[in-house]
């Protein structure tokens, strides 16, 4: 069990593991401290709405913790190690959540042999449900990947790759989310169109969703024949993947995967510790 956690970085990301730790009881919020760039209005935020211990000192936040947890954008890395290096000790676990940013860097940077585990998990970590891949970096061994597994598996599922997997991983289960939730405004703006109460079309939206995941999840049949069943010839659902092909939504979604992983990747190469790689 850890005894400290501190995030370093209090966006989206962080806000959405703190809620899932806290919400499954995984640790107390007096465990968890948390520091940001300069924003003293989200730290307040943050400490009224979930009682963690926020902090603009560095020093005190990351003094002790079991667990560092790098959570600012990839673009602020350099300057939130920077800030915290001397703090950190090699008996620390620092995990990174950065899109793109390689262990290899993480660990140049903090300039000793500290653990780091690069991980990507995804904003349904609020509630539970992240889908989180994680890879180790040179000094992480097994006792510190089964130490981020304790801590990701408590806010969903958590599963172990390969680090360059992690671009692709990104584009797939980091980012998912949004392309579900832009799916899902699509299908709201067609319920309004067509007269329904948006009360009514968010009910049916939503169980719809959970509905085929939860069928994905528990039948084991390939999504392509959950489809088939579906699909009567010459039927309603026939007609609206029609069109869907006639607007190419499957060429969009891959193509949308795909930028997300080159996007990932496109993020680190400032950062990599051989550019020419
Ligand atoms: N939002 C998401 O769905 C996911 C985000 N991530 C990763 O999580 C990281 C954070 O993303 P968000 O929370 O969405 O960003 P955000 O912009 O909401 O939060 C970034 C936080 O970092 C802080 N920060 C910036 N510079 C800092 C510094 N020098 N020292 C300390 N804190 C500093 C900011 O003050 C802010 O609190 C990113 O690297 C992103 O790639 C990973 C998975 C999913
Ligand atoms: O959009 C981003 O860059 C981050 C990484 C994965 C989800 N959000």
């Amino acid at each position: 069990m850890f005894k400290k956690v501190a995030f370093i970085g209090a966006g989206s990301m962080a806000e959405a593991i703190i809620t899932g730790v806290i919400g499954k009881g995984f640790l107390q919020p007096k465990q968890i401290y948390v520091t940001n760039k300069e924003n003293q209005e989200r730290l307040s935020r943050l400490r009224d709405v979930y009682n963690v211990v926020t902090s603009s000192d560095k020093k005190e936040v990351v003094k002790n913790a079991d667990i560092v947890i790098l959570s600012m954008k990839p673009k602020d890395v350099k300057e939130g190690i920077e800030s915290v290096k001397n703090e950190i000790k090699e008996n620390q676990l620092v995990v990174s959540v950065l899109a793109g940013i390689s262990t290899d860097f993480i660990t140049a940077e903090l300039g000793k042999n500290v653990p780091v585990i690069r991980a990507m998990p995804n904003t349904s970590a609020t509630i539970g449900f992240s889908a989180t891949a994680i890879a180790a970096g040179e000094y992480a061994y097994p006792q510190h990947v089964e130490a981020a597994k304790q801590l990701f598996t408590n806010i969903g599922t958590t599963t172990v790759v390969d680090e360059d997997d992690l671009h692709a991983v990104t584009g797939i289960s980091g980012s998912g989310p949004a392309y579900i939730y832009y799916l899902v405004e699509a299908m709201e703006t067609a319920a309004k169109q067509a007269g329904l109460q948006e009360k009514v079309s968010k009910e049916l939206i939503v169980q719809t969703l959970v509905g085929a995941a939860e069928m994905l999840k528990t039948t084991n049949e390939r999504p392509e024949d959950l489809r088939k069943k579906i699909t009567s010839p010459g039927g309603t659902t026939q007609a609206g993947l029609e069109t869907l092909q006639k607007y190419n939504y499957q060429e969009a979604l891959i193509e949308c995967v795909k930028s997300a992983t080159e996007r990932s990747q496109e993020l680190g190469r400032p950062y990599q510790r051989n550019p020419s790689l």
